[in-house]
């Protein structure tokens, strides 16, 4: 049973009802502003779709991992007035995610009307892996919609009932309450930019021209050395920079200093080097590293090749935070003979633009290849923007990193599964599924 989708829900008719939508608007910030919309920009067909048709729409998303505390510093504030500028109409943001701000104000919509409820991640139970307390907030969430359950909403009535759209690609890998416990409880809708997605993505799961290579970095090491296993059975080489490098390293008997590495990880990666030295897959490490004093944009660097580090000259608080430039050179010819490049995850902290080498040379490469390039995930999406490039330079760019990971890997996504499984009339399997929650610790648990 494939998922029902936007058109469907369109077609079924929208005005007056209460639309509940997952975005992924998880943006980077920088001063407390929006540093790079491209997500909120990719969300705002569908939320624009329903409230032009008449929807009181109620958008649900997460910012970062503030591990269930309702911390400011994660707040959707800046991502709610961007939303509003971007789409030129009034974009309210509850205090809270099910509580009496969040009741209120969506029970006060007008037909048309957007809410952004805060934080979903500021509730413990979004991400927790006892089903229980995710059903429990997922029935919150669908009682905003006016359902049975809600106490004090008074606008919907059960002729018109409440729906749930999932547009948040970027998140549809977590089984989390508003991901996957809420498709559950509510008549439910695949969103545009899913579909869009899922589409383009669909492309490098059959048969990729070859060579096939995945360049991964990023920051999010245990998420990202994970997909790893599954890749190998169907990437040509892979390109390994960022900060999951260093458990590689490691592995191999380097000092990484103070850089970033998964301790407990080592045995597996361990375990991919061994199956690459049989053959099939490649896995391409550095081979220099530029080494920074501290983790700060004027911090004093130097390149070091890989061998040097052995000795551990470099003294237990250096860390490497970017790719050096013979590695720069390799990743890029490798890049540039592919005919399929799927990259995520920034090659070292572009954010300074000290370390930002390895990121722009893995770009530009991407820009330079005749093969399909698709770049997947936030960060590396912003990256590419902020070092200058054009999307148009790239076949598509993914608001997902670890979702299309996972999709690439061959691995059914929660999100996805819990829109097929509402389309075919079933819930989200609670009190059955004992594999519920196994990325939730991931995630900001
Ligand atoms: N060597 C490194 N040490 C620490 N952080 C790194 C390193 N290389 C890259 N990063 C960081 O990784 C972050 C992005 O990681 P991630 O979220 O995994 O990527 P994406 O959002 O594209 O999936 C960036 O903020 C970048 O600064
Ligand atoms: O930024 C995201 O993923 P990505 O960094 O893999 O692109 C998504 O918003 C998911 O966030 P999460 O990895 O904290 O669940």
């Amino acid at each position: 049973m494939t998922a029902k989708t936007l058109d469907d829900l369109l077609e079924a008719g929208v005005a007056g009802r209460h639309v509940l939508v997952r975005s992924d608007l998880n943006v980077p910030l920088e001063d407390g502003a929006v540093a790079d919309d491209g997500r909120i920009r990719a969300s705002l067909p569908v939320i624009t779709a329903l409230a032009d048709a008449g929807a009181r729409v109620v958008v649900m998303a997460h910012l970062g991992r503030p591990k269930g505390t309702a911390d400011p510093a994660f707040s959707l504030r800046p991502a709610a007035e961007r939303m509003a500028e971007l789409a030129g109409r009034e974009v309210r943001l509850a205090a809270d995610v099910t509580g009496a701000s969040a009741r209120e104000e969506s029970a006060n919509l007008a037909d048309g009307g957007i809410l952004l409820l805060e934080n979903v991640r500021f509730d413990p139970r979004e991400t927790s892996k006892d089903e229980a307390e995710r059903a429990e907030l997922a029935a919150e969430m669908a009682a905003l919609t006016g359902g049975s359950g809600s106490s004090e909403s008074t606008q919907a009535t059960p002729a018109t009932p409440g729906a749930y759209v999932d547009d948040a690609f970027g998140a549809v890998h977590r089984r989390h309450a508003s991901v996957y416990d809420i498709a559950g409880l509510l008549p439910s809708y695949q969103g545009g930019l899913v579909s869009r997605e899922l589409d383009v993505l669909s492309r490098l799961t059959g048969e990729p021209d070859r060579p096939y290579v995945v360049v991964l970095g990023g920051s999010k090491v245990s998420d990202k050395l994970a997909v790893i296993d599954n890749l190998m059975d169907r990437a040509d080489t892979l390109l390994i920079g960022g900060g999951m490098l260093f458990t590689f390293l490691k592995a191999q008997g380097h000092e990484v200093g103070a850089s970033l590495l998964e301790e407990d990880q080592i045995p597996v990666v361990t375990e991919y080097l061994e199956r690459a030295a049989k053959g099939g897959c490649r896995i391409v490490l550095p081979t220099d590293i530029v080494m920074a004093s501290a983790f700060a944009a004027d911090a004093e660097h130097e390149v070091l090749p890989v061998a040097a580090l052995t000795s551990g000259a470099h003294g237990a608080s250096a860390l490497g935070l970017d790719i050096g430039p013979e590695t720069r050179v390799a990743f890029g010819e490798e890049i540039r003979r592919a005919e399929t490049v799927f990259w995520n995850g920034p090659m070292g902290v572009f954010e300074f633009e000290a370390f930002a080498h390895g990121t722009r040379t893995v770009a530009q490469s991407l820009t330079e290849s005749t093969g399909l390039t698709v770049v997947g995930g936030g960060d590396s999406a912003a990256a590419v923007r902020a070092l200058g490039f054009d999307d148009k330079q790239f076949g598509h760019i993914s608001t997902g990193g670890g979702a299309s990971l996972e999709y690439l890997e061959g691995k059914s996504l929660p999100g996805i599964d819990a829109l097929e499984r509402s389309a075919a009339g079933h819930g989200t399997g609670h009190g059955t599924d004992r594999s519920a929650g196994h990325d939730a610790a991931q995630a900001g648990a």
